[in-house]
């Protein structure tokens, strides 16, 4: 049984005047364990998809299952992890990285201590009594990842997370999440406008077009970038080949809808 299995999704958005099919076609599955990128130009349903993943919304044809469930069944289904950290400023870090196991009300000793060990891991000791303005753009972000997966989310969706921040503190985090994700063995989708980053992070990478949103290519990525971190990966040689290849196939997406 497959992980996630999206199978013959269709979404069209009826508004009063208008109709306009998001998605068409889309099947798909994602395996415990992998990452996933979603890329592709404006508008071709890459934020519909994963909403219909949530179960935020029903698709208008098709069904998307998770651990053989429907979507939006299941406890503990999804993490997010978006472009601004969503931190809420009057409280400290501390309560910040409990806040969705005390909303979940599973505020218990193993969860918290969990979620304590997790700041320790990801390199931020001593921040527990401080308030998010006393951290930098990067801090906020590993805070904002150890608040998702202190919930212990079977899936994560990554929805930009790094695109607010400059290059070097990008590129430090996504060595630091992609390792961090590995070592808890999750299974993540991220959504992002940025080939490399698609390509260091991913096993697999779904290039997405619109008129209506399908998926226009699937791209394995080699198993000698698969198995370095993202830094690493941006370096080997098989990088710039791959990046060659899906910046082709972007280029032939109908340039008008190009970003
Ligand atoms: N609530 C809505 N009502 C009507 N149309 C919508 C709605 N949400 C999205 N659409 C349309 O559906 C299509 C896909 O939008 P979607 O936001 O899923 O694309 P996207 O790939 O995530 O774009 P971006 O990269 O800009 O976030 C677009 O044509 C958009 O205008």
């Amino acid at each position: 049984m497959e992980f996630l299995k999206v199978d013959d999704v269709y979404h069209t958005y009826f508004t009063k005047k208008s109709a306009v099919t998001a998605l068409s076609n889309i099947t798909l599955d994602v395996a415990e364990g992998e990452f996933v990128s979603f890329l592709g130009p404006s508008g071709c349903g890459k934020t519909t998809l994963l909403s219909i993943i949530a179960g935020l919304i029903t698709p208008t044809s098709g069904t998307a299952q998770l651990e053989g469930k429907k979507v939006g069944t299941i406890d503990n289904e999804i993490g997010y992890m978006l472009q601004q950290d969503y931190l809420f400023p009057w409280k400290t870090i501390e309560e910040n990285i409990l806040l969705g196991l005390k909303i979940s009300h599973n505020l218990k000793k193993d969860k918290i201590d969990y979620a304590r060990n997790l700041l320790e891991q990801i390199g931020l000791k001593n921040v527990d009594s401080l308030f998010p303005k006393q951290l930098s753009g990067g801090m906020r972000q590993r805070v904002a990842l150890v608040r998702t997966l202190a919930t212990e989310p079977k899936l994560l969706m990554l929805d930009e997370p790094f695109s607010a921040l400059d290059y070097q503190t990008k590129l430090n985090l996504e060595d630091l999440v992609s390792n961090t994700l590995k070592a808890f063995n999750k299974t993540a989708i991220l959504v992002t406008h940025d080939i490399g980053e698609a390509i260091a992070m991913s096993d697999r990478v779904f290039l997405f077009s619109p008129s209506p949103g399908h998926i226009h290519k699937t791209f394995h990525i080699p198993k000698e970038l698969r198995e370095l971190t993202p830094f690493q990966a941006r370096n080997h040689e098989s990088y710039s080949t791959i990046f060659q290849t899906i910046w082709k196939e972007l280029e032939s997406i109908e340039p008008e809808e190009q970003y």
